[in-house]
Parts: structure tokens; C-alpha cells; sequence
């Protein structure tokens, strides 16, 4: 049998800003550091706010493994997919979603250009060719069917005339769509062009955020079908699956500013996705203490995936964000979810703890510095506001010698001004200790950047 390491595992992916989005002004806040981390900043947060300046403005998140913008189709391909054809070759069940907002980059990873293909024909040109090289090639033939669930309805997107498609459970209680395309082409050219047209398909819609944006789940499912004698020389067939998912949109109706049938879709893509997310959780506690029941009931998505998600079989789970500034919100749900669907906090490497470790160190001192900008600004204020409140006092100091003999007033006059000067001094140090602090601040900053780049390349 196949080795069974990691029942499931989560990626990450940042893709590169665009255009669209520095033209708005947008900044990268998202960032990889090392192979296992990404760092999330609060563009939002007011740095004048003392009450929050305590807590850290960076987030991490730690997963399986980090892709950012330097990362290649071959590289996400490798890293996350590869491993999985062997297993389904000898029969074993594997899933691959891609999670995340629209425009984050999961169709890029799925489905790919012509130039840069993604993990779709990548999984299938190495499943074709393990198949080749093994000695019983012949007796396995792999065959795929690509189609979409919108609404909770299924579509063939090889034959979208066909109309809508059933769920069946067959008789060994594996289930089945009735009525589906199936192709069985090994010429990679003729693959990309099927499911190039079969994307053009899927359900898309212009929401707030994104032109043309999927609604719908697309499901590449690929069936490796391998005959075997066994030793009573009877024939065998055993039938590995593979599901390559890229998912609808996760953003939330509400912040798409999408209303009547827009807020209809997205109450279903929540529902499967909330549906989807349970079921890897209470799979990735299976075994420990904490089992959960796994209802796949729940949705289509989950009951097509059942045989995949459930019994012997592996997922990776890659999510993807945008850098952008302006996806802080949906960059930060879209992590939460994928940090969630599995604890992988006790296989971090040592390294990398100690990494994160002195970030936080970091963000402390600037913390504490900010803290000490904070008083140094207000005590200064008070100042000001209290020379500008009572201008009668000044007048009445200035004014008040001007009694008895010249020689009281003058002393009187250089007493004043001596303390004036004082107040002034004293402020300018003051505003120069302020600027000093400001400039460390600054320096702590652009050390941490500078940091993180270091570590990212
Ligand atoms: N890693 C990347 N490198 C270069 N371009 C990318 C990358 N990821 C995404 N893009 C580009 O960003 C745009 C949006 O990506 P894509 O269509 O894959 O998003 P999506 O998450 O599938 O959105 P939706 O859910 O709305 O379908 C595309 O033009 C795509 O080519």
C-alpha cells in the first residue's frame, strides 16, 4: 500500500499584486516568511490609537507550506500535488481544493494558461506517465470528468446541454453521477483545451469585487481504473479517484455588496464551504480524542467528496490571498478558515518558532516605543493648549511689573523671562527626544522589513 505520512494538509498562496491594485495605492501586507509562515499586517490600524498600540500589527500564520509571488506553477505543483498520484494509482482515494476570495488566484493554480499550466495537467501528464512506466500499464486506464456544482445543482461542464445531473450511490455504496462525460485522452494539448473550454463554462458573475467572477465549485474528477489477477486468478479491479476542486469565491455576500441573486449564491457557496470546512476539521481530529460526527449530508460538495474526504484517503487544502492592502478584511477570514481547517501548530519546525519569536520581539519595542511618543505628544499638547487657553495669565506676567520703581520691574522682567526661556528650552528637548523616538520607530520598521525580505529570499 501507499505510504500514509500526512492524512491532510494546507498550503498557502499570495499571489502578486496587479496592476488594478497599485493603481489604487495599494500595498503588499501579506508576506511569506520562510517556508512555513505568512505575515498579515493591519493597514487599518491607527497608530495614534494608544489603547491598541500594545497589541502587535502583525499576524502570522503557519501552514504546511507558503507560496508567494515568486512561486511557480512547478513549484505549487511539486509541492502540494505531486505526491498524491502514486496513491491513487494503487486505488487510494486524494482531494485537492483551492479556497479562497475571488480574484485571489485559484483558477491561476487549478487550470493555469497555456504556457503555464497548472496542477489540472500537471496531476494528469504524471499520472500518465507513472502509468506507462509501470510494468502493468496496460491493464490501467484513466478517465476524467469535469463539471460544476452552482446553486446545489450539478453541471457537466464537457456537455453542459446535458442539463442537470443526479447523485447516485451505487450498489457498493460509492457514489456516482449520473449521466456524466467521461473522456480519456492522454494528449495533454487536447486536455487543456477540453478543460480550458469547460472553465468558460462554469457559472460566472460580475460582483463588486471581481468582473468575472466563479460562483459556482468546479470538480475535476479523475478515475484511474486498474485490473489486477489476483491469486485465485480472478480479476480485480481496484479504482483510485482523484478530486481536483477549484472552489466558488469564499468572499462573504455582505461584502460584495451583492443583493437578490448574487445573495442567493453566495448563501449556498457559504453553506458548502461551512459544510466543507467542518468536515476536514472533524476529519483531521479523526483519531484523537475530539472525533466528531462528519455529516457530508450537509451539501453536494461534501456528499460528491464523501468517498474522498472520508476512510484512507489524503487532502491539501491550498488557499490563496491577495497581497493588496485593500483585501486586508477577506485576506484575513480567508486565513483564518485555512489556519482552522487543521491544527498543524505541533509540526512547525524549530526555526521557525524561533523566527517568529524575534518579530514579536520587534513589535514589543516598537509598542513600547509608540507608547512613549504617545505620552511625550500628549504631555506636549497640554502644554500648548494651556499657554493658548489662558493668554490673560501671560499678559497679566508681563504686565504686573509695571509698578513701583523701574529697578523692581526690571528684575521682575528678567526673572520672567528667564523662566520663559526655561519652558521654551524644555520644549525643544522635548520635541526633540520626540523626534528621535519617532526616527527609531521608523528604523525598527524598516528593520523588520528588511528582516522578513532577508528571510523570504
Ligand atoms: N500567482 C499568480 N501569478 C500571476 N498571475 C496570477 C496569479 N494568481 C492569479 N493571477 C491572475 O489574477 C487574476 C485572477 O485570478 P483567478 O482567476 O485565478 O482568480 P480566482 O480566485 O479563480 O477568482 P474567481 O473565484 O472569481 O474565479 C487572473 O488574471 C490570473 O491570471
Amino acid at each position: 500500500s501507499a505510504p500514509r505520512t500526512q492524512q491532510s494538509s494546507v498550503a498557502l498562496r499570495i499571489r502578486p499584486l496587479n496592476d488594478t491594485e497599485l493603481e489604487e495605492g495599494a500595498t503588499a501586507i501579506a508576506h511569506k516568511v520562510g517556508d512555513q509562515m505568512a505575515v498579515l499586517m493591519d493597514p487599518g490600524e491607527d497608530p495614534e490609537d494608544t489603547l491598541r498600540a500594545h497589541r502587535s500589527r502583525e499576524k502570522a500564520f503557519i501552514f504546511d507550506t507558503v507560496f508567494d509571488q515568486h512561486a511557480s506553477q512547478e513549484d505549487v505543483y511539486r509541492a502540494t500535488t505531486q505526491q498524491l498520484v502514486e496513491g491513487v494509482i494503487s486505488g487510494y482515494n486524494a482531494t485537492v481544493f483551492a479556497y479562497g476570495p475571488s480574484g485571489a488566484g485559484k483558477t491561476h493554480t487549478m487550470l493555469g494558461t497555456d504556457t503555464e499550466p497548472g496542477i489540472y495537467l500537471r496531476t494528469l501528464a504524471d499520472l500518465f506517465q507513472a502509468i506507462e512506466e509501470s510494468r502493468d500499464g496496460a491493464d490501467c486506464r484513466v478517465s476524467m470528468s469535469y463539471l460544476e456544482i452552482y446553486n446545489e445543482v450539478i453541471r457537466d461542464l464537457l456537455n453542459p446541454a446535458s442539463g442537470f445531473l443526479e447523485l447516485r450511490e451505487d450498489s457498493r455504496g460509492s457514489i456516482q453521477i449520473a449521466g456524466i462525460t467521461e473522456v480519456s485522452t492522454s494528449h495533454a494539448q487536447e486536455i487543456m483545451q477540453l478543460l480550458t473550454k469547460g472553465t468558460r463554462q462554469r457559472t460566472q458573475e460580475p460582483t463588486a469585487t471581481h468582473p468575472t467572477s466563479s460562483r459556482s465549485h468546479a470538480v475535476l474528477q479523475v478515475t484511474v481504473r486498474q485490473r489486477r489477477r489476483g491469486t485465485d486468478l480472478a480479476e480485480e479491479v481496484h479504482v483510485g479517484r482523484l478530486f481536483l476542486v477549484d472552489l466558488a469565491g469564499s468572499e462573504r455576500a455582505s461584502q460584495t455588496q451583492n443583493q437578490g441573486k448574487r445573495m442567493k449564491e453566495g448563501a449556498h457557496i457559504n453553506r458548502s464551504l461551512l459544510a466543507l470546512g467542518n468536515c476536514i476539521n472533524a476529519l483531521s481530529e479523526k483519531g484523537s480524542s475530539r472525533t466528531q460526527y462528519v455529516n457530508f449530508r450537509d451539501s453536494k460538495l461534501t456528499r460528491l467528496l464523501k468517498d474522498a474526504l472520508g476512510g484512507n484517503s489524503r487532502t491539501v487544502m491550498i488557499a490563496h490571498i491577495s497581497p493588496a492592502s485593500t483585501s486586508f478584511e477577506e485576506s484575513r477570514t480567508t486565513l483564518l478558515y485555512a489556519y482552522r481547517a487543521k491544527n498543524i501548530k505541533t509540526r512547525v519546525k524549530r526555526n521557525l518558532l524561533n523566527v517568529s519569536l524575534r518579530i514579536a520581539q520587534y513589535t514589543d519595542v516598537i509598542s513600547d516605543l509608540r507608547r512613549e511618543i504617545e505620552r511625550l505628544k500628549s504631555k506636549l499638547e497640554t502644554r500648548e493648549t494651556d499657554k493658548r487657553s489662558d493668554p490673560g495669565g501671560r499678559d497679566a506676567q508681563v504686565t504686573i511689573p509695571c509698578h513701583d520703581t523701574e529697578e523692581d520691574g526690571r528684575v521682575q522682567m528678567n526673572k520672567i523671562r528667564a523662566q520663559l526661556i526655561g519652558a521654551f528650552k524644555e520644549q525643544l528637548e522635548m520635541r526633540r527626544s520626540l523626534v528621535e523616538l519617532e526616527n527609531t520607530h521608523m528604523e525598527l520598521h524598516i528593520d523588520v522589513s528588511r528582516h522578513l525580505l532577508t528571510i523570504a529570499e
